[in-house]
């Protein structure tokens, strides 16, 4: 693949980032623990649209991104313009001299685009100096929220179409140029057989589809006429829209012209459907194209689907070979956001050591993980049967095979006995070197489809599924709390003292 933000952002794109990214660095750099050595995490706290199960994805985007990672002489020049409130020059000159000579010397590690991940399994893990780190969470959060969102909506989408194929048609409605793009590359991820998105299509290396619009039927005196003339000029990808006028009434004119096409040794590919029932115009349609003589011709379904709508018209019978889904796949209509979050969990203290660093919160689920994170799968017989979150820190050698759910200590379970086990997170960047083939969208595509295979049909329904079993190690699980009754009960004794100090 050419670089995406090269093809498609020529300049750099390294203040693509929150300000406060750039005061905090400003700040570590004038404190002098700029460079000091730091971990941060990048995961997610629930799995989107109430589903069991979220399909990681944009890991060669961060690739592609942190590859280009550094400020360009425009960037610099930018960063001096900007004033403070004095109208003094925000950032001193020797700071804009270090980010000119700043380039990504960071450790990376990932999950692999096309594996199943579960709320609180770091999808990215960077090790390297503070200041890199910090200035890089905007951008590595903006690409994984996205496009995990969009792969997953997509697993969902394919999962109900079970044998026929899902065409991705959102261009027209997505979320700007990036958001269509990036929508076209996740959902051909989470299955997608094609998209309409030409330019994706030329970036991405992913199939191309089309059929034609109302406008074109529009455009001719009648519709047999419009049918004709498509005919005509393309008879090797022809697929009517019956819908402008009447479905049913178009079907048929689809099927004369269908028997011309015939006549010429050419085939008719089939027809589609835009508006109306679709289960009861499928159905028609289906019956009609069979008894004429065209069992081949597929029916093509479009108009607002999505995968509770497709589930029902299957239910209902309906005769789709091909779903077409715009708006509600890339947009992601009924949850616009994935909400991973980004966290420091360990940083060197000035002798060497690693310390650990915890957020606390009154909502348990907000409460972050200290270390240096790993995740474990565990896998029986080809299916997946526990993740364990454990700190490479304090528990390289796992001996508990318990793990605890980091929202409710109450809920824990035991890693089943004689399991195989793998690994995650694995090394992307070394020192800012990168060591990680990526793999082609295609591969990744097809790791999607066996690792939801390994996902067990209750965890992967799309109606209150499952919960899986991903966890803290007991471990990780027990040092965490001690962190926190820790902090808890320095904060009361802080808190009993001022108020002492108060009443004296
Ligand atoms: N049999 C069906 N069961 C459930 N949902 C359906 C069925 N047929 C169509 N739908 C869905 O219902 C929604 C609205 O369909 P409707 O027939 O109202 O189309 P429409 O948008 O009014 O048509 P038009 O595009 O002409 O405005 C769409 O999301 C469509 O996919
Ligand atoms: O419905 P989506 O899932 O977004 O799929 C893409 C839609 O885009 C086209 O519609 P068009 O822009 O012509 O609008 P209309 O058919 O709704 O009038 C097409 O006919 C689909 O209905
Ligand atoms: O090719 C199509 O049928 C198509 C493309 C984009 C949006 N709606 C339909």
């Amino acid at each position: 693949m050419s670089s995406f933000f090269e093809t498609v952002y020529k300049g750099s794109l390294t203040l693509l980032t929150d300000f406060y990214q750039l005061t905090m660095a400003y700040g570590y750099w004038k404190s002098g623990i700029s460079e000091r050595e730091s971990v941060f995490h990048l995961y997610f706290r629930k799995n989107p649209f109430n589903g069991g199960y979220t399909l990681n994805s944009g890991l060669e985007l961060v690739i592609d991104y942190l590859n280009q990672f550094k400020f360009s002489e425009d960037d610099l020049c930018y960063l001096s313009s900007i004033k403070d409130a004095d109208g003094k020059e925000l950032f001193e000159k020797e700071f804009i001299e270090y980010l000119k000579d700043m380039s990504f010397t960071c450790n990376l590690d990932a999950i692999q685009e096309g594996t199943i991940v579960f709320p609180y399994e770091p999808l990215l893990r960077i090790s390297g100096p503070l200041i890199q780190c910090q200035l890089l969470e905007t951008p590595l959060l903006n690409i994984i929220n996205f496009h995990s969102l969009i792969s997953t909506k997509a697993a969902r989408v394919v999962s109900v179409a079970g044998t026929s194929q899902v065409l991705e048609f959102g261009l027209r409605r997505a979320q700007g140029v990036d958001g269509g793009l990036s929508a076209s590359r996740a959902a051909f991820i989470g299955g997608c057989s094609a998209t309409s998105n030409t330019l994706a299509g030329k970036i991405f290396n992913i199939p191309v589809r089309g059929t034609h619009s109302h406008s074109w039927v529009m455009a001719f005196d009648n519709e047999v006429e419009s049918f004709y003339a498509f005919a005509r000029a393309m008879p090797n990808n022809v697929i009517f829209l019956v819908d402008t006028y009447n479905s049913l009434e178009g079907v048929k004119k689809a099927i004369e012209v269908g028997n011309w096409l015939k006549t010429q040794g050419k085939k008719l590919g089939g027809i589609r459907l835009d508006s109306g029932d679709l289960a009861y115009l499928s159905i028609e349609a289906r019956k009609m194209l069979d008894k004429s003589g065209f069992p081949e011709a597929v029916i093509v379904a479009s108009n607002d689907l999505d995968e509770n709508v497709i589930a029902s018209l299957k239910e209902q019978g309906a005769q789709v070979a091909v779903w077409g889904v715009g708006t509600q796949l890339v947009t992601a209509f009924d949850q616009p956001a994935l909400g991973a979050v980004y966290k420091i969990s360990a940083i060197k203290s000035s002798t060497g050591h690693w310390e650990h660093r915890i957020k606390l919160s009154e909502q348990s689920m907000k409460i972050s993980t200290p270390g240096i994170l790993q995740v474990r799968r565990f896998s029986n017989k080809n299916l997946f049967e526990a993740d364990m979150i454990f700190d490479t820190l304090s528990s390289d050698k796992i001996k508990s095979s318990l793990i605890i759910d980091p929202e409710d200590f109450t809920r824990f379970c035991e890693i089943p006995k004689n399991c195989e086990s793998e690994d995650l997170l694995v090394p992307i960047y070394r020192e800012g070197k990168l060591i990680y083939k990526p793999p082609t969208l295609n591969e990744i595509r097809e790791r999607s489809f066996t690792q939801l295979r390994k996902l067990h049909a209750s965890i992967r329904r799309l109606m209150n599924p499952h919960h899986y079993p991903a966890g803290l190690e007991k471990k990780l699980h027990d040092y965490k709390l001690n962190l926190i009754y820790k902090f808890k009960k320095k904060d009361q004794h802080e808190k009993r003292a001022t108020d002492l100090n108060a009443s004296m």
